[in-house]
């Protein structure tokens, strides 16, 4: 199953976050053999990934990461922090200016002037070409400071034309927005909707700020629903893209939300993001301290199965800070401080960048065409056997990461219809205390992923490998820098032979069905 590998050395990208070059020589160096060149498959009619989307959309989603699944192991995002105030109050948020060291939506290091954004935005452009995305999300809200919002992309849109600009609202200003969000080509809106009843607003939202006055209890609840459910009309008559975000807040809107989902799918919205409530008391907020939880791993992918039907439902947000740089899951936002940014002499050369894309590109159809190939070896496979496997990665659709250097696992569903990317699981967040001691990040990563039958690494210590062995977790190393996807189904044609041999027992490992339940999310 060996895969395309393609050159990037004509292309002088320092510092880009995904160097395929590097790979070529880890992989290189893994065969013990002295290849490394080779130029992967161009890519051939309908780009990888396009599936049955219009050519407009597909146009519009296919280079942006959180919009699709697959351009994220590809495409990076990038947020500026020029949005400080908010006009509403969610009782999950609690807002930092000055944080380095959380990563949690509304923290941010520093806050930006939209010049020293602009500026932040051609640094980044130009030393990870394949950032694509330019976001407005806080760490306030963008429409409660649309001076700010609407002269960073002017700024952009003139400088960096090639970028694509997105905002992330609660929705209370959009109706008032609208027209001018449409004239900045903005064509990706996020609106948050956590209810469309009134009742259950009044327990996430303790006020709104609407028109000079505040607004209490299911009053500003009913006003909040009935700007959102507005503002998403009148953005997707304009074709403008939408994505929901919808926090999951077990006891209090994890039922309705499958109501929210069918209310926003109705309103022409393209993407349901239903992600994690985030709540611990050290951030201050009224849920952390009132001890209100979040979502298991499993509770969120039982609400996420149960809405998809027509609907795009996201599985791969990383809740970013405000200030995120780089790939969904790696933050490089500390290369790029306004002290650093303000003292780059920056280019913005844009035919480099497209350059640079064309071979992702490649990358990205070979990914594809490799995972098609492993899946014809499932042709006419019957069996209802699903397993969970976590997956450590850096990019590009590889398994390209040491298990003792990654930060988060990509956890992938493989059954008989292929591999599915069914989320990912931060390391930090089943953090409690000691991380940094091998024995208790050990614990920590097995608390993480113990419902997962393997996991696949680049390379795995001894010691490890038999504290997951021992907690019935296989590690393997046999797929180091090889496609992911391609891998997992490899991996599940194999377990289906050792099943039926009889050399190994469905269930005697961690397989979702034996341990679902064990791991409490954060
Ligand atoms: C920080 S907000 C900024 C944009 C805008 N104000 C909004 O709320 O949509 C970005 C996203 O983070 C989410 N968020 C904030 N705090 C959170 C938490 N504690 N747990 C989960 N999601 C959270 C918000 O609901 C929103 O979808
Ligand atoms: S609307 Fe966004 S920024 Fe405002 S309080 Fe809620 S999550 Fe925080
Ligand atoms: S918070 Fe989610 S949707 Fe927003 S940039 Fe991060 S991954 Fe994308």
């Amino acid at each position: 199953m060996a895969s395309q590998i393609i050159s990037l050395a004509s292309i002088a990208t320092p510092n880009n976050g995904v160097d395929l070059d590097e790979i070529m020589q880890q992989k290189a160096e893994h065969q013990g053999c002295g290849t490394s060149g080779g130029s992967g498959k161009a890519s051939c009619g309908s780009g990888a990934g396009q599936g049955d989307l219009a050519p407009e959309i597909w146009e519009k989603v296919k280079n942006h990461p959180c919009y699709s699944e697959e351009a994220h192991h590809h495409y990076a995002r990038m947020h500026v922090a020029v949005a400080p105030a908010c006009n509403i109050q969610c009782n999950y948020c609690n807002r930092k200016y000055d944080c380095a060291n959380e990563s949690r939506p509304g923290v941010v290091s520093e806050k930006l002037t939209p010049e020293q954004a602009a500026k932040k935005v051609l640094a980044v452009a130009s030393t990870i070409p394949q950032m694509t995305v330019l976001g407005i999300a806080g760490p306030g809200d963008p429409l409660a400071n649309p001076e700010k919002t609407f002269k960073t992309f002017e700024l952009i849109s003139k400088t960096a034309p090639d970028i694509k600009l997105c905002l992330s609202t609660n929705g209370l200003a959009l109706p008032d927005h609208v027209d001018t969000i449409a004239r900045f080509n903005v064509d990706h809106v996020t609106i948050t909707i956590n209810m469309v009843d009134a009742n259950v607003g009044a327990q996430i939202y303790p006020w709104i700020f609407y028109k000079n006055k505040r607004y209490k209890g299911r009053e500003a609840a009913q006003i909040l629903t009935d700007r959102q459910m507005q503002g998403l009309e009148m953005l997707t008559e304009r074709g403008i893209l939408c994505k929901v975000n919808s926090v999951m807040i077990p006891g209090i809107n994890d039922h309705h939300l499958v109501e929210v989902n069918r209310a926003v799918k109705s309103r022409g919205a393209f993407l349901h993001n239903i992600m994690p409530l985030i709540s611990a008391p050290e951030h201050g907020t009224v849920f952390g301290l009132n001890g209100q939880r979040g979502p298991t791993a499993q509770e969120l992918k039982a609400l996420q199965d149960s809405c998809e039907g027509e609907m795009n439902m996201m599985r791969h947000c990383r809740q970013c800070r405000a200030d995120a740089v780089g790939l969904l899951g790696e933050d490089r936002s500390a290369e790029f401080t306004t002290e650093a940014v303000m003292a780059m002499d920056v280019e913005y050369d844009l035919e480099s960048r497209k350059a640079y894309q064309s071979l992702v590109e490649q990358e990205r159809q070979a990914t594809a065409d490799a995972k098609r190939a492993e899946l014809e070896t499932l042709a006419g496979e019957q069996s209802d056997v699903k397993i969970l496997i976590a997956v450590a990665t850096k990019g590009s659709g590889r398994v390209n990461e040491h298990f003792g250097h990654a930060t988060e696992f990509q956890i992938y569903e493989a059954s008989a219809s292929g591999a599915k990317f069914v989320g990912h699981r931060r390391v930090d967040l089943y953090c409690q205390g000691g991380y940094g001691e091998e024995e208790a990040l050990e614990t920590t990563i097995i608390r993480a992923i113990n419902d997962c039958t393997a996991v696949f690494v680049a390379k795995i210590g001894g010691c490890p490998k038999a504290s997951l062995e021992a907690a019935g977790i296989d590690a393997v190393d046999r797929y180091a820098f090889e496609y992911i996807e391609q891998s997992v189904i490899a991996y599940y044609r194999d377990y289906l032979d050792n099943i039926r041999s009889g050399a190994i027992v469905h269930g005697q490992r961690g397989d979702a069905e034996i341990r679902q339940g064990a791991y409490i999310a954060a």
